[in-house]
């Protein structure tokens, strides 16, 4: 899909591809000198993260690992429900593990927080955040977040993973939503 598919439907286009992946090379160097000597894990929300795992995965140059898991806090809306649902839980024990969470985005930051929460209850000996995208006008709660792509204004984004009712994941650079789609 291209943008010119969806053209009425984007306000405007926030981040290009080639910004994506220049910010997301960026994001790597730094965490292949951090983690250098381990093995890390990358954990992978579901399904927002997938486009990010997928290039931050492969531009790594350091032994990684990858699991997933999916929450869910949104449903179909634009507005974070609050309440943070497993829907498909790590296959990982991650006793002693260092892990490092993977996000396209921290909104309200109700979904990082519990799950950073969740993931050290279970012995980690680390874990960190790797969010694309962030934006603090947004923020319900504070999350420490280590390696962060853009921050970006109080608005709708789609496109690189994010969905709106499951549409617009396949966009290649990330753009936000003309109001009339959700209004
Ligand atoms: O900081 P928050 O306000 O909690 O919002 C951020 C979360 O919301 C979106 O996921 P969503 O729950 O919509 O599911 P999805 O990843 O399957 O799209 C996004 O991918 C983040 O995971
Ligand atoms: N698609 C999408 N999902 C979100 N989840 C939390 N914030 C957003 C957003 O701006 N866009
Ligand atoms: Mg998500």
């Amino acid at each position: 899909m291209e943008f010119s598919d969806v053209e009425n439907d984007i306000a405007e286009v926030l981040y290009t591809e080639q910004e994506i992946h220049a910010k997301i090379a960026e994001l790597s160097r730094r965490i292949e000198v951090d983690y250098a000597g381990e093995k890390v894990l990358l954990v992978g929300v579901l399904r927002g993260a997938v486009m990010v795992m997928a290039d931050l995965a492969r531009e790594l140059t350091i032994p990684i690992e990858m699991d997933w898991m999916a929450v869910s806090s949104y449903g179909s809306g634009t507005q974070s429900s609050g309440v943070v649902r497993i829907l498909k839980d790590l296959d990982t024990d991650l006793h002693g593990r260092h892990v490092l969470i993977v996000e396209d985005i921290i909104d309200s930051g109700l979904t990082l927080s519990w799950l950073r929460g969740n993931l050290e209850s279970r012995g980690a000996a680390s874990v960190e955040i790797c969010a694309l995208l962030r934006k603090p006008e947004a923020a319900k709660v504070v999350v420490d977040v280590k390696y962060e792509g853009f921050q970006i204004p109080n608005a709708f984004v789609v496109g690189y993973g994010l969905d709106f009712a499951e549409q617009y994941r396949n966009l290649r650079g990330i753009a936000v939503l003309a109001p009339h789609v959700y209004a």
